[in-house]
């Protein structure tokens, strides 16, 4: 049954999600939860001037020389946090044309008797104060103020789908790590497909709660798959973020709150516009974590039937990688871990080469 899908994506206001409003609220993010995975959300309580001065700090950062960018460099640290070179990630396995920092809700790394998996969390790697002056500030205030916004929403999804409004609390740890990535995605070099464009970033789904993406830029480039496979645009909409479910809500919902494959295609239409070049596409994405301890056999939540009717689709397709699935049959700790250690193999090699080694040949039960 792939009779429909959705060919836009709605945009919810944030106003609204206080009462007297709440009720439509809730009712279009019951839609966006079950038929799209993806939203706009306008008015979302990220002041101005923090996001502002993020996105100038943020830009500095990739200005650096690149000495200064590889004294950080993420193969330094076994969090998988820092920064990648040009090409440095796999996704769909094939490397993507972006340049990152990867930074996190600080936090000590685990104690050596904890899973290996723990090693998701640990603390930052930051660069040199002297050579971007407020840097750290400036991301530990934009990240709090998301993480703020983030941790009202598996209140406003319960509610959504009819649960009580306390249902996922036991999904998350206190303090809960949420990642912040800093994208550069340069103009893609030379001729590129032109059905699917350069790969900026490969068909994937987010592997946390939810996502909170700020697109720096007014590049086009984002593009989520629909139910049929077709590639919807997501263009910035100036004042919003957009938000998409990840893996582990969909897994938490039995399916029920959808994850939508997407992927950043690099056309070099899309760094033109009517008065010339429009330089690299920035995009700056936080995500969600969960309880790494948590596995979706634990929580068996009852969605009401109800809300189950409103799924439309009962096939997806899909061009994202199926190995997470498999995998997420253990705890959501040791599939991000695995994740991260396919998707940054330098980091894989250097620190968990055993680990690497087997997640490669696709064993999937090797963290016993
Ligand atoms: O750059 C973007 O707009 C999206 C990036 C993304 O999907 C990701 O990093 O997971
Ligand atoms: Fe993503």
């Amino acid at each position: 049954m792939l009779s429909s899908s959705f060919t836009t994506i709605p945009v919810l206001d944030f106003s609204q999600a206080s009462s007297p409003s709440k009720p439509a609220f809730l009712a279009s993010l019951r839609e966006a939860l079950v038929n799209v995975g993806f939203f706009y959300l306008r008015n979302a309580p990220i002041s101005v001037q923090t996001q502002e001065r993020f996105i100038e700090k943020a830009l500095c950062l990739f200005e650096l020389p690149l000495e200064k960018k590889l004294e950080i460099e993420m193969v330094n640290s076994p969090h998988f946090l820092g920064y990648s070179r040009l090409g440095a990630e796999i996704t769909a396995l094939k490397p993507d044309h972006r340049e990152q920092f990867d930074f996190a809700t600080e936090l000590p790394a685990p104690g050596p008797k904890e899973p290996l998996y723990r090693n998701v969390v640990g603390p930052n790697q930051w660069p040199d104060e002297t050579a971007i002056p407020g840097f750290r500030e400036s991301v530990d205030k934009y990240l709090s103020e998301v993480s703020s916004l983030a941790e009202l929403f598996p209140g406003f999804i319960a509610e959504a789908l009819d649960l009580p409004s306390t249902t996922f609390n036991q999904v998350f740890d206190t303090p809960q790590q949420h990642k912040l990535k800093l994208i550069k995605y340069p103009p893609p070099p030379g001729a590129s497909n032109k059905e699917s464009g350069f790969q900026g970033v490969g068909p994937h789904k987010d592997s946390g709660f939810l996502t909170f993406l700020l697109q720096g830029t007014s590049h086009y480039g984002l593009e989520v798959q629909n139910k049929t496979g077709t590639w919807i645009p997501a263009p910035p909409l100036p004042g919003t973020l957009v938000i998409n479910i990840g893996r582990s809500l969909e897994a938490l919902t039995g399916g029920i709150c959808t994850a939508t494959t997407h992927r950043v295609s690099l056309r070099p239409e899309n760094f033109q516009s009517s008065i010339g070049p429009l330089g690299p596409r920035f995009s700056f994405p936080v995500f969600q974590g969960v309880s790494l301890d948590l596995s979706a056999d634990k929580i068996s939540l009852k969605i009401p039937a109800h809300i189950c009717t409103l799924v439309k689709n009962d096939k997806v397709k899909s061009d994202a990688e199926g190995t997470f699935n498999e995998i997420f049959r253990g705890s959501i700790g040791e599939g991000t871990f695995i994740a991260r250690v396919t998707s940054h193999q330098d980091v894989g090699q250097r620190w968990y080469p055993e680990v690497l080694a087997k997640a490669l040949k696709g064993q999937k039960d090797f963290l016993t």
